[in-house]
């Protein structure tokens, strides 16, 4: 298939093979638990019989990429779980469990938790300092450093990966002086880079200027994607934010335009996000696009040839944002890439003269990692107690990647 990198789940040293053997079957199980439980009128065995799935075609739900998945999935010839590309294999489940309506987590409540967050960010506003220009640049660099290290470790909290937690758990993980605690924890960081982009936009007076976030997941990290599109717009690193969810439900609780919905009626006063000047009600500075693309089996090096208009689209944005695990995932096509490799080479067609920006926030929970400074791996698997095989210490959401190139240069 297309840009297949043939990383399959077989290798018993990968998180592939680790979610394909454990995880995968408790989210399934879980699933199913939840449908049993909120239709009562299920069957148990039947139930169960639907856990036991393999690939084999997906039901056609009326969906225009039910065609695509099954089109590709005969051209792999009813293959096993673990003798397809761990990528393809997990989007299929995803996919296939939107035919079942699996229930998702209600997580959409943890928002309003977060508040203070808000209020932290007037206080910015109103903070005395800067006296000079060059302070003032400084000032704003370390603004947009702080919001997007909010907005990257949102994502350190997998639903998928950790069950049964508290708002407390949630708080030490993704409090702010977990935040600041976890500074080293970032391996790669290039928001000197993004920042740059965005205000030599901005100081050329140009008068559109557009930043794309791609979301990861609902409830509390699309709480804080909010909050820094708010941001890039109130401090005018942009002027439209667009925010693409996905169209069906994914990887576990990934966002979904309905809520969106459910999140602002949650939310006492909306307008807080943007101030009273930019309420987020305002279609002109922000707006929702949700495409097929985003659920599709494949990586995102498809993009020219699958979706040209999304392609020629993302060109006319400053900055397009990818958001957590999955994202990256695709954009390096989930690949067995040396860790020290380049990030510009494992994005393919969205890297050097795509006419693209790439950003992406990463907390990493899966095999595939590039860009790591020469002996960092080593290092960190040293730290953690890595001896094995297997890079363990890049499965669990503690450790993040922030990378960035320049597609327009
Ligand atoms: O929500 P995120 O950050 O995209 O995480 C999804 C990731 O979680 C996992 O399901 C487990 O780590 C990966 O398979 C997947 O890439």
């Amino acid at each position: 298939m297309m840009y297949d990198t043939f990383t399959a789940s077989d290798d018993p040293t990968s998180f592939a093979h680790t979610s394909a053997r454990e995880r995968w079957p408790t989210i399934i199980t879980q699933g199913i638990d939840d449908v049993h439980r909120s239709t009562h009128s299920a069957k148990e065995d039947e139930t169960i019989s639907e856990g036991k799935w393999i690939l084999t075609p997906i039901p056609d739900d009326g969906e225009s990429d039910v065609e695509a998945y099954n089109k590709e999935l005969a051209a792999r010839g009813s293959p096993k779980w673990h003798h397809v590309p761990w990528m393809y294999a997990e989007c299929y489940l995803y996919r296939y469990a939107f035919v079942m309506h699996s229930s998702r987590p209600a997580v959409l409540e943890l928002a309003a938790r977060y508040r203070d967050i808000v209020t932290e960010l007037e206080a910015k506003h109103t903070v005395k300092g800067p006296e000079t220009q060059q302070q003032l640049e400084e000032a704003d660099k370390v603004l947009f450093t702080e919001m997007s290290e909010i907005c990257l470790w949102g994502n350190a909290t997998d639903l998928s990966l950790l069950t049964n937690l508290s708002y407390e758990d949630i708080q030490k993980l993704q409090g702010s002086q977990a935040r600041k605690d976890s500074e080293n924890n970032i391996l790669v960081n290039d928001l000197d880079k993004a920042f740059r982009v965005l205000t030599t936009a901005q100081e050329q007076g140009k008068k559109e200027r557009r930043v794309d976030i791609v979301l990861d997941n609902a409830g509390f990290e699309m709480f804080i994607d909010l909050i820094l599109a708010g941001y890039l717009i109130a401090f005018s690193l942009a002027t439209t934010a667009v925010l693409h969810p996905k169209s069906i439900p994914w990887f576990v609780y990934d966002v979904l335009p309905a809520d969106f919905v459910a999140l602002l009626s949650a939310l006492a006063a909306p307008d807080h996000f943007y101030g009273d000047d930019k309420p987020l009600s305002d279609t002109e500075s922000s707006n929702l696009q949700f495409l097929d693309f985003w659920t599709a089996g494949g990586s995102y090096w498809r993009l020219p040839k699958q979706e040209p208009d999304l392609c020629e689209d993302l060109k006319d944005t400053e900055l397009v944002i990818f958001k957590g695990d999955l994202n990256y995932r695709k954009l390096t096509a989930d690949a067995a890439w040396t860790p020290t490799g380049p990030f510009v080479k494992a994005i393919g067609q969205m890297g050097p003269k795509s006419g693209i920006r790439v950003l992406a926030l990463r907390t990493c929970k899966a095999d595939v990692l590039v860009g790591l400074p020469e002996g960092e791996d080593e290092r960190t698997r040293k730290l953690t107690g890595d001896e094995g095989e297997a890079r363990k210490w890049a499965w669990s959401g503690k450790w993040a990647v922030v990378q960035f190139t320049d597609g327009k240069a």
